[in-house]
């Protein structure tokens, strides 16, 4: 086991740059948690400590690989904004919530906790966005009904002790620094000898130069049963049951979601998925997030809201039509996604309440006058960036992602009644899908993704999500094929098709 900080940063840097950078000391990080013991002493509560240090640029995911064996939690994010990436080691400290306020508790605990942080280390690689200690993980769409849902609670959201930022764009020597940052939580009772020993061992194992060794088989796994849930015609009727409603005047929107769930021959090989999904979708946020065994995987282009330097972005992603084979087909989907007034109603509905939901907190707000189209691999979409100046005594990322979610492109509007419906009717636990995977910094900026394209994977099980938004002209069957092109991503990356 080391403890020296200085055998941590040359285990994680190449040879030859060795001698080019400071070495940190073990002394630093040990006087830092000093100063968070006595703070704690001080202040008779809990303290958090944060401590950082440059590291060279590393291959993000391969640090996952390892992180997610070698500890209880792990996290892999990047950013579709800045191509910024994130992994997340062990847990400093536990924020996660139940219930119809899982985000509020999580913000008001992590506004008593950023209070007073003791902090040294750096100076670092000069990142896009977010500093310091961060808050990383996801909330589900819904609070789980009932008891506690398994594996994840209805916000599971940590501080991580081991957290690496830098820049994926970033290659070889020269290139910009990422940073490493050591986070724990003392009371007055922790020995800071011990806690930065542990935050060392863990770090160091994450960024051992050893590769990781294949999780899996060589092999794809084999499916050996899957099963739609509800069945395909099952499905089809609760579309047509929507839009009676809707034709009804129940409301005018709704997004109905199913699972398909696979069992293998053995277990799937989540990082080797994870790096099909972000190959194949360059412009996607990518994520995983594990704990217990279980991870929570996905490629989204859709973002909830990030907070940046004083201004908030948020996306109006709705609307969906195939991607051609030929230039000839593909331009002939785009006519009909861009000429569509059912389309461009399904996704005027999701761009006018991200409007009255900015309105109170930006000085000034942009928004796109028409949509743009987002192709991807698999499908392509109307997309309508909005972004706003905040207002001084504007809230942070958590409170706008409490006050956004779910977004009529995942819930339905008027959000009230077609939740309510959705509730009774849809009979899917989403779980996490569609609901929110990210982090905050402690001054409340950060970044949030909304959950789609995404699957929960435990061993050889894999849950599959997909849904799409229901107006009163929607047709089940069409509305079906495009829950199919949407899955296809994670089947590939899954090797399912
Ligand atoms: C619900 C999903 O996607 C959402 C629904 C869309 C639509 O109905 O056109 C488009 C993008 C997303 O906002 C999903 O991918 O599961």
């Amino acid at each position: 086991m080391a403890t020296d900080a200085s055998l941590l940063y040359l285990a994680a840097l190449p040879e030859a740059d060795r001698s080019a950078l400071d070495l940190a000391s073990s002394q630093d990080l040990l006087g830092v948690c000093r100063r968070a013991v006595d703070a704690a002493r001080l202040r008779g509560r809990p303290v958090l400590t944060s401590w950082a240090m440059p590291v060279p640029y590393t291959d993000a995911l391969d640090v996952w690989r390892r992180s997610r064996r070698v500890a209880d939690r792990a996290m892999l994010w990047r950013s579709a904004w800045d191509s910024t990436f994130l992994v997340a080691a062990g847990t400093a400290h536990d924020l996660s919530a139940d219930g119809e306020d899982r985000i509020g508790a999580v913000r008001a605990a992590w506004a008593e906790l950023a209070d007073g942080a003791v902090t040294g280390g750096g100076p670092t690689a000069e990142l896009p966005t977010g500093q310091g200690p961060l808050l990383v993980g996801g909330v589900a769409f819904a609070p789980a009904a009932g008891t506690s849902r398994p594996p994840f609670p209805d916000a599971l959201m940590w501080v991580p002790s081991v957290q690496i930022r830098g820049t994926a764009a970033a290659t070889g020597r020269g290139a910009p620094l990422g940073e490493l940052r050591l986070n724990a939580v003392v009371d007055r009772d922790s020995d800071p000898v011990r806690v930065s020993r542990d935050l060392l061992d863990l770090a160091e194992r994450c960024l051992s130069p050893m590769p990781a060794a294949p999780d899996g088989p060589v092999t794809p796994p084999l499916p050996r049963e899957s099963a739609e849930l509800p069945p395909a015609d099952d499905w089809k009727s609760l579309v047509g049951r929507a839009v009676r409603r809707m034709r009804e005047g129940a409301f005018e929107k709704v997004v109905l979601a199913r699972e398909v769930r696979y069992v293998a021959d053995r277990s799937f090989d989540v990082p080797a998925a994870v790096d099909r999904l972000g190959r194949a979708y360059p412009e996607a946020t990518l994520f995983a997030v594990r704990d217990s065994g279980f991870e929570f995987v996905g490629a989204t282009p859709e973002y909830l809201v990030r907070l940046t330097g004083g201004t908030v972005h948020t996306l109006g992603l709705a609307g969906t039509t195939p991607r051609g084979a030929t230039p000839e087909e593909d331009a002939a989907y785009e006519r009909d996604l861009t000429g569509s007034a059912k389309i461009l109603h399904e996704h005027d509905v999701v761009v006018r309440m991200l409007r009255e939901a900015l309105t109170t907190d930006c000085a000034d707000l942009t928004v796109a006058p028409s949509p743009t189209v987002l192709k991807l691999a698999n499908v392509q979409h109307l997309s309508t960036p909005v972004q706003g100046k905040l207002a001084e005594d504007a809230p942070g990322i958590l409170e706008f992602a409490e006050r956004l979610h779910p977004t009529p492109a995942l819930g339905g509007h008027p959000r009230a009644a077609s939740l309510d419906w959705l509730a009774k009717n849809e009979g899917l636990d989403r779980g996490w899908y569609a609901g929110g995977v990210g982090w905050s910094d402690t001054s409340g900026q950060g970044e949030f993704a909304v959950a789609i394209r995404s699957a929960l994977i435990h061993g050889n099980v894999a849950s599959l999500y997909a849904g799409c938004g229901i107006v009163a002209d929607s047709d089940p069957e069409e509305e079906y094929l495009e829950t199919c092109a949407k899955l296809r991503p994670m089947l590939h990356a899954l090797g399912l098709a």
